[in-house]
């Protein structure tokens, strides 16, 4: 792979009818590094990582992930990338464990792993629990577990601390945060926070960039005005 950017974006849009969710947006992106994408309700954050995990076409310009072009070349990288969506993508009605064995089926990962991950994010006392009988931050940690699950060295992270506790946060640091060495992309309605953990910033309103570049020389005034 070399010095290969991870992600490459490259005037990329999504509509949804006569709507431009993303518009024109160009990016970079070297492996390890962590983008913040930043920026106020509606302004195309989720429909940025739904592109970049191959969940969505893009209707104008080009997204390439580790050099396969999406959503066309998604199957090339599909085991590569975790996406930690906003919404928790798991099957309500089946434990925490049988969700992730699910996944690990899918995703050719050993059955040990599953119960090692949900260990990980602290829930190894609840792996037998349905997951519609679990509160939203043990459901997040689930999440969570799912989207490491296989190891990917991408990560596409929707506000990932959402509904965690401060001690949540801090235990699954270590799978999804700048210390798992994983290339992260990462939303988030806490931009002091995020540009802190950032090495790049994608500043979005109304679908376009208004700043794409170094997270030490962001200038975050009016972005949310
Ligand atoms: N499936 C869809 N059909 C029609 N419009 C959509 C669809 N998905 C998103 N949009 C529109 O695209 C725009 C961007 O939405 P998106 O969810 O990407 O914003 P966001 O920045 O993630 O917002 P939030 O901070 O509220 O989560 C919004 O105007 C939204 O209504």
């Amino acid at each position: 792979m070399g010095s290969s950017p991870v992600v490459e974006l490259n005037g990329l849009g999504r509509r949804f009818g006569e709507r431009a969710a993303l518009e024109g947006v160009t990016l970079t992106v070297p492996a390890g590094a962590t983008v913040a994408v930043l920026g106020p309700n509606g302004a195309g954050k989720s429909t940025l990582l739904r592109i970049l995990a191959g969940l969505l076409r893009p209707t104008e310009g080009v997204a390439q992930v580790l050099g396969s072009k999406l959503p066309d070349e998604g199957w090339a990288v599909r085991g590569r990338v975790g996406f930690l969506a906003h919404e928790p993508m798991l099957y309500r009605e089946l434990t925490a464990r049988e969700n992730l064995a699910f996944h690990a089926g899918l995703f050719g990962v050993a059955r040990e792993r599953v119960d090692e991950v949900l260990d990980a994010v602290g829930l190894g006392a609840r792996a037998g629990d349905r997951v519609a009988e679990l509160s939203r931050g043990m459901t997040q940690r689930v999440s969570v577990a799912r989207a490491v699950l296989h190891d990917p060295e991408v990560l596409l992270l929707d506000e990932p601390v959402a509904n965690l506790d401060p001690g949540a946060a801090a235990q699954v640091a270590p799978l999804i945060g700048a210390a798992s060495g994983r290339t992260r992309i990462l939303t988030s309605h806490d931009p002091d926070a995020a540009v802190a953990e950032a090495d790049l910033v994608l500043a979005l309103r109304d679908g376009r960039a208004v700043y794409a570049g170094a997270a030490a020389d962001v200038d975050l005034a009016g972005l949310y005005a």
